[in-house]
């Protein structure tokens, strides 16, 4: 790695125009991924929306489904430009979710074992409807698989998976519309 460059210890990532550069995160001893956190950042995420839509134009969707926390900026601005409406799976269950389901997922980013709710209310807004499974970074796959045993316990119909990035073996990943891919990185012990 060049000392004198600045960004030595990132990743670049360029959506439709929007440079950043990802800070490198180390999330296991031998692994450090390039972090992208949507969070605050509403150019990004409006470019992401606006690429993804024109991406999933000719894709008959009629609700967007995404996992807390880091991707809902990106689902709801997706809504604005599909004009379809959202629904998040959360990652706690409070009472006012009524009769949720539920499954469990592991985090690359803590290594720990979670578990998505999908509340009764959207629960009944995708039974029987196609929806865009939409998330910010396809990693390990564990959330998508979590998202996608939600959706067929609630009889709802997968007809995209749409993402910024997706990561690690770009392969694995054909199937999903993203706007880039990021490589990971090992670390010498
Ligand atoms: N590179 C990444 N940035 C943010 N969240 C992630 N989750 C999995 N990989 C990620």
């Amino acid at each position: 790695m060049n000392p004198t460059d600045s960004h030595s210890n990132s990743h670049p990532l360029n959506i439709n125009g929007v440079q950043r550069h990802l800070p490198l995160f180390k999330v296991q001893p031998d692994l450090a991924i390039a972090v992208l956190n949507i969070l605050g950042d509403t150019e990004l995420t409006e470019a992401a929306a606006a690429a993804l839509q024109q991406r999933m134009a000719d894709i008959d969707f009629d609700v967007i489904v995404t996992a807390e926390a880091k991707s809902i900026p990106l689902a709801y601005a997706l809504s604005v430009h599909s004009g379809r409406p959202y629904v998040v799976l959360r990652k706690n269950y409070k009472s006012y979710m009524g009769e949720a389901l539920s499954t469990e997922t592991l985090s690359i980013t803590t290594g720990k074992t979670q578990t998505l709710y999908l509340d009764a209310k959207d629960r009944a807004a995708i039974q029987g409807r196609q929806v865009a499974l939409v998330d910010d970074v396809v990693s390990t796959g564990s959330t998508l698989a979590a998202m996608r045993t939600l959706m067929a316990q609630a009889e709802a119909e997968v007809a995209a998976v749409a993402a910024i990035c997706t990561e690690g073996n770009a392969e694995q990943w054909a199937e999903v519309i993203a706007l880039a891919h990021l490589p990971v990185f090992p670390l010498s012990a």
